[in-house]
């Protein structure tokens, strides 16, 4: 069969190799971060040398080539060792084992990390998979002492990479510990570096002073790319993606504004529109992406970041935004506080009708709403008829937010959408 005849062809093809816009491609070069890269290769230098590991903490906004420059360097280091030691004695050989753990893959339930998880996440990535051990039923010191087992079987320097450690949350014994388990004793044989990576300021500055000591012995700011840095970076990219003629200078400029105002300076939103016009291009038979085919690969990476927040909220704010979506189908926004609670509550009742739990009251409910809309998802008017007419609040979603992305939120959290009719619905 040739591609003529099958529904999924395109008339034309511009992307000519999709793995360079995957998420987890590491580029062969990191563009336009000399300084901090030469910042970076510092902390990694000792470790070349054979030297006591330093400890880091990276940080900065999202998709701004933390991950990236860290992923480079470590595969630089790795075959930098690896050369070194064929020219070298044995007993000068360096040995480095490595340990990246994504924090946010330990979540449990209730989106918390701990240090407990964490350390399960290490003991499990360093044993093999018929002796692996759960993420429960052991008790913490239990769950540290393996740990430390395991590391300490190891030998010269172990490096763990702790990606997104802010989602380790109030409980960081690990993050105190680990850095020190040599000079506190609980390994021997082996050096313990940590690099800690977190696009969160709130949890850096919160740190405790004793974590602060340890593991910001050396602290890297990445900061947010501008318009011109986010070109360079989309087109390197582009040059390995795309086919010659299937963008130009407009292409690349319009994807790196958009990403540079909608995305403060983020380089994976970028990269990911330019995926996404790039497709739109192709559905519509254009052989150049253009101008509209971007705004309309912006406009759906707009939908699809605003229904990945609504996933992001509790359970509790899923059922206002649900309340909210019903009554919005219905004509009823915006509506009152006393009216959203209504719905509010029958939404609980359906939901939760197998938990037991009931709804919030109306003032614990309003706790949320009021943070719904600071997050942006509600708009609230302050109704205020003067004295003797009263004053009121009334809730309806902001200009950003429709009934279907809600929806769409239920169904990536995995809750089943039951359709409910709010048309009767009184205060
Ligand atoms: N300087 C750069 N040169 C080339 N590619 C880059 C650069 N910076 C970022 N990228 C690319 O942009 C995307 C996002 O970068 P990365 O994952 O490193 O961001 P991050 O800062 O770790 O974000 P987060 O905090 O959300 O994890 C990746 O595809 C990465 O390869």
């Amino acid at each position: 069969m040739s591609d003529a005849d099958s529904i999924f062809a395109d008339d034309v093809e511009l992307i000519k190799n999709a793995t360079v816009l995957e998420e987890d491609h590491t580029p062969k070069q990191i563009l336009c971060r000399d300084d901090v890269l030469d910042q970076y290769t510092s902390v990694f230098k000792p470790v070349y040398k054979g030297r006591p590991p330093q400890n880091a903490f990276l940080y900065g906004d999202t998709g701004v080539g933390k991950t990236a420059a860290t992923k480079y360097l470590r595969e630089n280091l790795e075959q930098d060792i690896e050369r070194k030691n064929e020219n070298v004695p044995k007993e000068e050989k360096v040995a480095l084992n490595l340990v990246w753990i994504n924090c946010e893959n330990f979540t449990t339930g209730d989106h918390k990390t701990s240090s407990y998880q964490v350390a399960v996440g290490i003991v499990n990535r360093l044993r093999n998979k018929g002796n692996r051990i759960t993420g429960t039923g052991y008790a913490p010191q239990d769950v540290y002492d393996i740990m430390y087992e395991e590391l300490n079987s190891l030998e010269g320097t172990v490096l763990v990479i702790l990606d997104e450690v802010d989602k380790i949350g109030d409980d960081d014994t690990l993050l105190y510990e680990l850095p020190r388990s040599r000079d506190i004793g609980y390994v021997e044989n082996i050096r313990v570096g940590v690099i800690g990576i977190s696009n969160d300021y709130t949890f850096r500055k919160n740190l405790s002073p004793k974590v602060k000591d340890s593991l910001c012995e050396t602290e890297i700011k990445f900061s947010a790319y501008d318009a011109e840095e986010l070109s360079d970076i989309l087109r390197a990219r582009a040059d390995k993606a795309l086919y010659d003629d299937a963008y130009d200078q407009e292409t690349i400029s319009l994807c790196s504004a958009l990403a540079y105002q909608e995305a403060s300076g983020s380089a994976r939103r970028a990269i990911r529109l330019l995926r996404r016009s790039a497709e739109i291009a192709e559905e519509n038979g254009s052989d150049l992406i253009r101008p509209p085919h971007i705004r309309q690969a912006d406009n759906d990476l707009e939908y699809g970041n605003i229904v990945e927040s609504i996933v992001d909220q509790d359970d509790e704010k899923l059922y206002i935004l649900k309340a909210l979506a019903h009554l919005d189908s219905a004509g009823l926004t915006p509506a009152r506080t006393r009216k959203v609670h209504t719905a509010y509550s029958q939404v609980v009742q359906t939901y939760k009708s197998e938990s037991g739990r009931g709804p919030l009251t109306q003032r614990g409910m309003f706790n949320h709403l009021s943070k719904l809309v600071m997050f942006g998802f509600v708009h609230t008017i302050d109704r205020n008829k003067g004295v003797g007419g009263g004053q009121w609040n009334e809730h309806e979603f902001s200009d950003d937010v429709t009934p279907q992305q809600v929806k769409d939120a239920f169904e990536n959290h995995n809750l089943e959408w039951i359709e409910m009719d709010l048309r009767g619905i009184h205060d």
